[in-house]
């Protein structure tokens, strides 16, 4: 009898949990899900799972905008250029054309009630065989790699799939900077050049925006390091657009492996400073910053230095405060040009702020319920970003596509309400 007492009651808890709203929060920014995890109830936090909840405060299962690329990118087939031409006049195939860096979209789509979305526009080898005519061998073609989208991470696991990797669409970016902007409009109705990177890059679809990511990042190298950086020699593209051969005969880069001809990657660490009582963070403002928008601390690694190393200095130097022990909590490739942020939580071992004003307006603490109302509030006004004096909080936080928004929340959600 007891016994099944005992089970009516797992039974009961199972079948709340099961009922429960997973996307309602507590005024602390925690949804069910963080809470589970908070308090180690590792059988709800898998029963929440089920239904498609994960908590951030699990940081090995957080993806950031620009993080998500459904693309396999086959690099194995990257020198394989019969292939390549092949899959390139595939119908399935998709091309992604870029004209000095902003991507060619199509005019007017509406993904979210507020903010307009960029879509990419993809083209077939038919809709741009006049281009690649026009381009001739110089041009900068991009074999990005195999794979279909999937519906957004929102919607659950994909569906299972019976196609064979190889019979995937390909996907290429191609660099159509030299042809007039009248001639590409005019492939199709309603297409517009997203030219400014904000803020488009910010409002495409994500489950697209690891793939825009990939192709811009490797079209800015391209048009950086044209020529060989070690002997100032005109370089080829090869590889489908993953190397630059140096073209002088006897450069050293032709002996043995050099960075200098493979894509570069700036990694940048981004960091949330927890005081030493956990209840504020440390937020700056930076000179260019819009609005009265407050961020996490960011800076570039210099060469030799740990991660941990990287968030300490850069913390110090722009703040004057000091940092002791670094959690790791998720990365975004940053196509800005071609950043990598490593973001960080630090936790501080003073709280004395000494502002760097060559770099920030100001730093501060935040409490925690100061960033919490931030998060949870109403949306911001329309002018927030551009006036100083715009109606609304006395702060405001980058958007949900900035890896620094992220890691304030998870700091909400992985702190008790102290
Ligand atoms: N603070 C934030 O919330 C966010 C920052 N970022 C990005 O993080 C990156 C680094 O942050 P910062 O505070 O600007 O870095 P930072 O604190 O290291 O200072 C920037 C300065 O470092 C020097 N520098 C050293 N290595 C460099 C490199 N590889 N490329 C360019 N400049 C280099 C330049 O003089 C530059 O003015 C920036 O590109 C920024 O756009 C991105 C998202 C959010
Ligand atoms: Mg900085
Ligand atoms: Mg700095
Ligand atoms: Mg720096
Ligand atoms: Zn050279």
């Amino acid at each position: 009898m007891a016994l099944y007492f005992e089970f009516q009651k797992v039974n009961m808890y199972f079948s709340s949990v099961l009922r429960c709203d997973t996307t309602v929060m507590n005024k602390s920014c925690q949804t069910a899900a963080d809470i589970a995890a908070f308090w180690n109830h590792t059988a709800v936090l898998t029963e929440l799972e089920k239904k498609g909840q994960t908590s951030d405060s699990q940081p090995q299962n957080f993806c950031n905008y620009f993080g998500y690329n459904p693309l396999d990118r086959y690099a194995h087939k990257r020198k394989d250029e019969q292939w390549l031409e092949e899959k390139l006049r595939d119908q399935s195939t998709v091309i992604l054309l870029f004209h000095d860096l902003g991507l060619v979209v199509t005019k007017g789509e509406k993904l979210a009630a507020q903010s307009r979305a960029t879509q990419p526009c993809h083209f077939t080898f038919k809709d741009t065989s006049a281009l690649f005519e026009e381009l001739g061998t110089e041009k900068i073609l991009l074999f990005l790699g195999l794979g279909r989208l999937q519906p957004d991470k929102t919607d659950g696991p994909s569906p299972p799939t019976s196609d064979k990797e190889e019979h995937l669409p390909a996907w290429f970016a191609l660099d159509v900077t030299s042809i007039s902007q009248e001639k590409i409009l005019s492939i199709k109705e309603g297409l517009e050049i997203a030219s400014s990177p904000f803020p488009g890059l910010f409002q495409l679809p994500e489950k697209e925006a690891g793939i825009v990511a990939q192709a811009r990042s490797l079209l800015a190298w391209h048009q950086r390091y044209k020529f060989c950086p070690t002997c100032g020699s005109a370089a080829a593209v090869e590889e489908a657009g993953y190397k630059r051969r140096c073209q002088k005969e006897g450069c050293p880069s032709l002996k043995g492996v050099h960075n200098t001809s493979y894509p570069r990657t700036d990694p940048v660490v981004i960091m949330l400073i927890v005081s030493q009582d956990g209840k504020k963070c440390l937020l700056g403002r930076g000179k260019r910053f819009p609005g009265r928008m407050y961020s996490c601390l960011a800076g570039f690694m210099e060469p030799g230095e740990t991660i941990e190393d990287a968030v300490r200095r850069e913390v110090y130097e722009e703040s004057g405060v000091r940092v002791g022990r670094v959690q790791y909590h998720s990365s975004q490739p940053f196509p800005l040009p071609a950043s990598l942020m490593i973001g960080c939580l630090g936790y501080a071992t003073s709280e004395t702020i000494s502002v760097d004003k060559e770099e920030l307006e100001d730093a501060q603490w935040f409490t925690r319920q100061q960033v919490a109302e931030v998060q949870t509030g109403a949306p911001l006004p329309t002018d927030a970003l551009t006036n100083p004096r715009a109606e609304g909080p006395s702060f405001f936080l980058p958007p949900a596509q900035a890896i620094a928004h992220q890691l304030v929340k998870a700091w909400l959600r992985m702190s008790p309400n102290l």
